[in-house]
């Protein structure tokens, strides 16, 4: 069983021909060394006969060889380099834009640490396969009958001695690595939940110092790491084992090899230059494949690697697409219907069971209810993150199917409740939404996002440096900015997801004075915890348990004397006693 992996060798789909070179420039090196040896050995033998050679063109030979050699080898690391290189720009660019396809609501399956340790460590564990590995084993099933070839006029016994040692050598060797597979597949594991643990405590960091949990983070870091430590060790033992069962074989046969040619020699059955020819060339037959074995070692934790990232490729990206058929509401409803939705995630069953909510265009519409009741689970459905099992969602009379995700996108937005900042400036920040957006208008959504002030009265004003993933703002400020960046997309569907639930008083009453400018403007769907801010909204839908409890008007609910009418009483309590403020819409 050699290490032909299917998912990799699909994967060299765009740098093939590199490594077709390098295994073409490998076989000239050898050729070279054939050359070099036919040339010394014949010049060798020459010396017991003078007549029988030129030496003159022997030397001439020795040196031609000789520079090919050189130059082949030159060309192989340059190769190599390419190869490496193109490679992993070839690789990086699939996984990204696999994940990105992946989408927020596929996210999950995968998990970020897998991602990250699929794109970066995994590609540079592949590199080896690709450069090494794959030519070195078409080097290796062309390179012993060559060698054939060019030995058999020689000695043929030795000659084919060597042809059947070199070509049991490598399948023998295959025990070891069918056991190293094995390992290499388990400190794969290992290293994804070592890099995925280290990284998570990175992120947390602060809250794992709060609670003064570091020392059991570290003592737990610390047996991931040993455990990590034991699997590289077992390798190692194993591969030492490997080299030492193979370097056995190797060197008896050309201890063989050397008695044979010996015992020709003396028999006068082969001349001294033949001889020498085969003790020179002899051990090329092995070379190839202790190179071969040093890499396949190797190229093992890529073939690891690349069973990872194939777990990532083989994730369903498809959705369901239908051709755009316009239908005409029988009601004249304008606006976003979801009718009898069902949606389960992966592991969670019904989380939504028959939901059914208008969203009408130019209008405010606000989800609220207990936390888990399925609102954020709607907003992600609302915004094609993941696609109902069941059920109908119309966008202003259009199937959403007949959308793709990042058209509807350009019509549907979201606030969410922790905005994403990148690393830049603010301008580049907003540029997110719209890339060829201008400084006006940049400014104009500062304004309604409550923020320009502010932004204006910064020395470097849009040119102010956020740091690092927005480190250097505030939670209001981040909020305002992805509330700027939201309105210069000219979505007229804006959701806020709870996006006032992280920010202090001040900026919340601020984003709530936004939200209710905005109100006029454009359709909103708001989700919010905080009752007394979406009771001028049209219609309140309140979800309890993944169903629509009740609906309507704030006046209405309130003399529905249900949910609604609890959630409120329960949160006057709260506001009686200071645990939120009073802001509006
Ligand atoms: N990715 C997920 N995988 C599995 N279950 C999930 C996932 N996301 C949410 N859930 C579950 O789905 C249910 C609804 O979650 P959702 O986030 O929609 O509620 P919510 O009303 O927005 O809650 P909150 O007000 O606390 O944000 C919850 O029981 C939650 O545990």
């Amino acid at each position: 069983m050699l290490l032909i992996n299917k998912t990799l060798l699909k994967m060299s789909k765009g740098f093939r021909g590199y490594i077709a070179l390098i295994a073409l420039l490998k076989l000239l090196t050898l050729a070279g060394i054939a050359m070099f040896a036919q040339s010394i050995s014949g010049f060798l033998g020459g010396l017991f006969d003078p007549g029988s050679v030129d030496f003159r063109e022997s030397v001439r030979t020795a040196f031609v060889s000789a520079v090919i050699i050189l130059i082949s080898e030159v060309l192989i690391g340059d190769v190599e380099y390419r190869c490496t290189a193109k490679s992993r720009i070839v690789l990086r660019e699939r996984i990204f834009s696999k994940i990105l396809l992946l989408d927020v609501g596929n996210i999950e399956k995968m998990g970020t640490t897998h991602a990250v340790a699929a794109a970066v460590d995994g590609i540079e564990a592949m590199q080896i396969y690709y450069s090494k590995y794959l030519p070195g084993l078409i080097y290796c099933a062309i390179s012993p009958f060559y060698l054939f070839w060019k030995l058999k006029e020689a000695s043929f016994t030795a000659a084919l001695f060597l042809l059947i040692v070199s070509l049991i050598l490598l399948p023998a060797n295959n025990f070891f690595r069918s056991v190293v597979r094995k390992l290499k597949d388990s400190y794969w594991v290992s290293f994804l939940n070592l890099t995925g643990y280290y990284l998570e405590s990175l992120y947390g960091l602060t809250t794992i110092m709060l609670f003064g949990r570091d020392r059991e983070r570290a003592g737990i870091l610390e047996t991931k790491t040993g455990d990590f430590c034991r699997k590289i060790m077992g390798i190692m033992r194993l591969n030492f084992k490997a080299f030492l069962f193979s370097d056995l074989v190797i060197y008896s046969s050309v201890f063989i090899t050397v008695l044979m040619v010996t015992a020709q020699l003396s028999k006068g059955e082969i001349s001294l230059a033949s001889a020498l020819l085969t003790l020179m060339l002899g051990y090329g037959f092995f070379g190839s494949i202790r190179i071969l074995m040093h890499s396949s070692h190797q190229a093992l934790a890529g073939v690891a690697a690349s069973q990872n990232l194939s777990r990532i490729f083989d994730i369903d990206t498809g959705r369901p697409s239908k051709p755009f058929v316009q239908k005409e509401e029988s009601d004249g409803f304008v606006g976003i219907r979801l009718e009898n939705v069902e949606y389960s995630y992966e592991d969670r069953d019904g989380v939504l069971n028959n939901v059914s909510i208008d969203i009408e265009r130019g209008k405010t519409t606000a989800l609220v209810g207990q936390s888990g009741s399925g609102k954020t689970t709607v907003s992600g459905i609302l915004m094609r993150f993941f696609d109902p099992q069941s059920g109908e969602i119309r966008f202003e009379g259009t199937d959403y199917a007949c959308y793709e995700p990042g058209e509807l996108r350009k019509k549907i937005i979201m606030v969410p409740q922790f905005v994403s900042i990148f690393s830049g400036t603010i301008e580049d920040n907003l540029l997110v939404a719209k890339p060829d957006a201008t400084i006006e208008e940049m400014h104009k959504a500062l304004e309604l996002a409550r923020l320009k002030d502010w932004v204006t009265g910064l020395p470097d004003g849009l040119k102010t440096d956020v740091g690092d993933a927005g480190a250097k703002l505030s939670g209001g400020q981040r909020q305002k900015i992805g509330i700027a960046r939201v309105l210069l997309g000219n979505a007229q569907y804006i959701i806020f997801d709870e996006a006032t639930s992280s920010v202090d008083f001040e900026s919340e009453r601020e984003i709530w004075a936004c939200i209710g400018e905005l109100s006029r403007m454009r359709t909103l769907v708001v989700i919010s915890h905080r009752l007394s801010t979406i009771r001028r909204a049209d219609r309140i839908y309140v979800l309890s348990g993944g169903k629509v409890a009740e609906r309507g008007s704030h006046e209405k609910l309130m003399e529905q004397n249900g949910i609604y009418t609890n959630l409120v009483s329960e949160q006057a309590v709260l506001e009686a006693r200071g645990v939120n403020g009073e802001v509006a819409v």
